[in-house]
């Protein structure tokens, strides 16, 4: 019978769903029922055994614990027997107390209740140990009920947190969990010591879509762009919406500048595909402009990047959208220095003929040792030299120094065919600059045909009346003439005739839209045609891609200039880029002297 009283009382504590029973709590109803055998008698009636259960748990279980929670203080209370008898009547105080709330209260309740469901004139044992067990499933099904509402509260609040952490149209994370995670990225890659970029990615003239094809075309636009930079970019890399048209990318780690370049340039050509909008076979095309900022050399903190990167996506549009451009501190105002007081050089870029693999010329790029920001590219300093009116000096020190150049290269038997050299509007308004031209070439020994001028449309198209002369004069010489950035300037047909240059240079911008951009395609299609009509030669510049490589070549653009064949860099007295034949001779155009 004390067995089965037992079993009863750890089955309904088992279906309610409590915690399986300590060893302590296991042997805890064999001693209860033990002293039951007097208790379960009173007033002369044996009460039903989980009635006797409850009473025993009530009167015996405090004697027994109370033994179990003064245990470790025997030694302690034998030491100082004195003090015992206080200690135990405190002790016996605290732990009744406790039990009295946590274990008793509830257990007399349950008692009570089974007391009332067990009626022993109405019922026989049998349908009170039921209704027990009834009652066991009962708060275990409550339980259980609890235990999914906390659930579904749990998975509601981690929604709530995703929205708030979600942009709502792509659900890619918003700014406020870039910066969480960016924190995260920010001390790996400190650990780690390897930097990071961060890309700043604005559409260009989004609103249009918006004003045309109306806001929810504008969504949708936006939605799939979304998902296309989350293709562009790797696992590692985070993408974030921060509002409107823009989102960021955090790329990290970052292996190097030529890397950052592709990844931006991935980026941007990914944007570029026409987005399918709506059931009617409608498109709309948009491109972006990404500015770019490295950790740490730009900023420690997310806010700082943002804003550079922001600042250096703005000179992405300022030079022409659909492009990048990299975050570069300003000179202070107090920094006085320039480029004549300091030390000017000129690295060299090769133009490759793709069906040979040879270098056919090489670029001079002026750079500028500045004397604290280290090196720095013309877009840098031009302007302070322009505003000093110190242009045709600075001119015609580059000029000289790549004639020197050109002369060192030949005499060691390792020249390209030609050296070009860029000029601007303020130099052919020097009216002493084709004398200057004739006057380096002499002093270096070499054929007017061994160097060419490179002049962006703009520069050609101004002041007619000035640069005509000019060029004219430059054409006496046989000088070459190259036009710089060529499709992206206001020049007419007409003026193309009559200035007779020697090659197009085609924009960069056309180059980093293949081989994916039809219409880049196209337009590059239509200037090799017009060029070969008129004799004139191209080169592609800003080549990055082996896929740009063959597109070009593909469309009989064989003269090509860019990182994949070499970026700008110092001269070395035997370039390690290929010579080829002259590349008046791949044209099939005549040196003039
Ligand atoms: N459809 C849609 N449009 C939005 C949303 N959020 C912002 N815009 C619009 O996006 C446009 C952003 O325009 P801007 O970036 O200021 O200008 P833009 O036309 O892209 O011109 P540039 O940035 O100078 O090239 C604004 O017209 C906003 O109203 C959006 O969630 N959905």
């Amino acid at each position: 019978m004390a067995g089965t009283s037992n079993d009863n009382l750890r089955n309904s504590m088992r279906n309610s769903g409590w915690p399986e029973a300590s060893p302590a709590t296991e042997r805890m109803p064999e001693r209860l029922t033990e002293r039951s055998g007097a208790g379960g008698h009173a007033a002369g009636r044996r009460w039903p055994t989980h009635v006797r259960v409850g009473a025993a748990l009530a009167a015996g279980a405090v004697p027994v614990a109370l033994g179990a929670w003064l245990a470790p203080w025997w030694p302690v209370a034998w030491g100082a027997q004195s003090l015992w008898p206080t200690l135990a009547a405190v002790s016996a105080g605290v732990t009744y107390a406790t039990l009295r709330k946590t274990l008793l209260q509830p257990l007399s309740a349950v008692a009570l209740r089974t007391g009332l469901l067990a009626d022993p004139d109405a019922a026989s044992a049998s349908q009170s140990r039921d209704q027990v067990a009834l009652l066991g499933q009962q708060m275990s099904q409550a339980h259980e009920r609890l235990r999914m509402l906390e659930g579904a509260l749990e998975a509601g609040h981690s929604e709530l947190r995703r929205l708030a952490m979600a942009d709502q149209l792509t659900g890619l994370p918003n700014r406020r969990l870039f910066g969480e995670l960016f924190d995260h990225a920010r001390a790996t890659a400190l650990r780690q010591r390897h930097p990071m970029a961060l890309l700043y990615i604005d559409l260009d003239h989004f609103k249009q879509v918006n004003d045309t094809l109306g806001h929810p075309a504008g969504d949708e636009l936006l939605l799939c762009i979304s998902q296309r930079l989350r293709d562009a970019v790797r696992e590692s890399d985070l993408l974030c919406r921060l509002g409107g048209d823009e989102f960021a990318v955090l790329l990290t780690p970052v292996a190097g500048v030529e890397l950052l370049a592709q990844a931006a340039l991935r980026l941007i050509h990914a944007v570029e595909v026409p987005v399918p909008l709506g059931q009617q076979g409608a498109s709309a095309s948009v491109s972006a402009s990404v500015g770019i900022a490295c950790f740490p050399r730009d900023g420690d903190t997310l806010e700082l990047l943002l804003q550079r990167a922001d600042q250096a996506m703005y000179q992405a549009k300022a030079a022409g959208r659909s492009r990048f451009s990299i975050y570069r501190p300003n000179t202070t105002d107090e920094d006085t220095s320039t480029p004549l007081s300091g030390d000017m050089r000129l690295h060299w870029q090769p133009v490759i003929d793709t069906r040979t693999g040879q270098a056919v010329s090489a670029e001079a790029l002026m750079r500028w040792q500045h004397p604290r920001e280290g090196l720095l590219p013309p877009a840098r300093f031009l302007g302070k030299v322009e505003a000093a009116g110190d242009m045709p000096k600075l001119g015609r020190q580059t000029l000289d120094e790549a004639c020197a150049q050109m002369a060192r290269w030949k005499a060691s038997h390792h020249s390209p065919a030609q050296v070009s050299v860029n000029v601007s509007a303020s130099q052919l308004r020097d009216p002493g600059w084709a004398q200057a031209l004739d006057e380096s070439l002499r002093k270096h020994g070499l054929l007017a045909g061994e160097l060419a001028v490179e002049l962006t449309e703009s520069s050609l198209m101004e002041d007619a009346e000035t640069v005509m002369p000019q060029i004219d004069a430059m054409h006496t010489l046989g000088v070459s003439l190259m036009v710089d950035d060529f499709g992206t300037g206001p020049m007419s047909l007409a003026r193309l005739q009559q200035l007779r240059p020697t090659r197009l240079k085609i924009d960069a911008s056309f180059v980093q839209r293949l081989p994916g951009d039809p219409r880049a395609l196209a337009m590059i299609d239509g200037i090799v045609r017009l060029a070969r009509s008129l004799d004139i030669g191209v080169v592609a510049e800003g080549v990055e891609t082996a896929a740009q490589r063959d597109a070009l070549h593909g469309l009989g653009c064989h003269h090509q200039q860019g990182y994949l064949f070499g970026a700008p860099r110092a001269p070395l007295d035997e370039p390690d880029w290929p010579v080829g034949p002259s590349i008046n001779k791949a044209s099939n155009r005549p040196i003039a002297h």
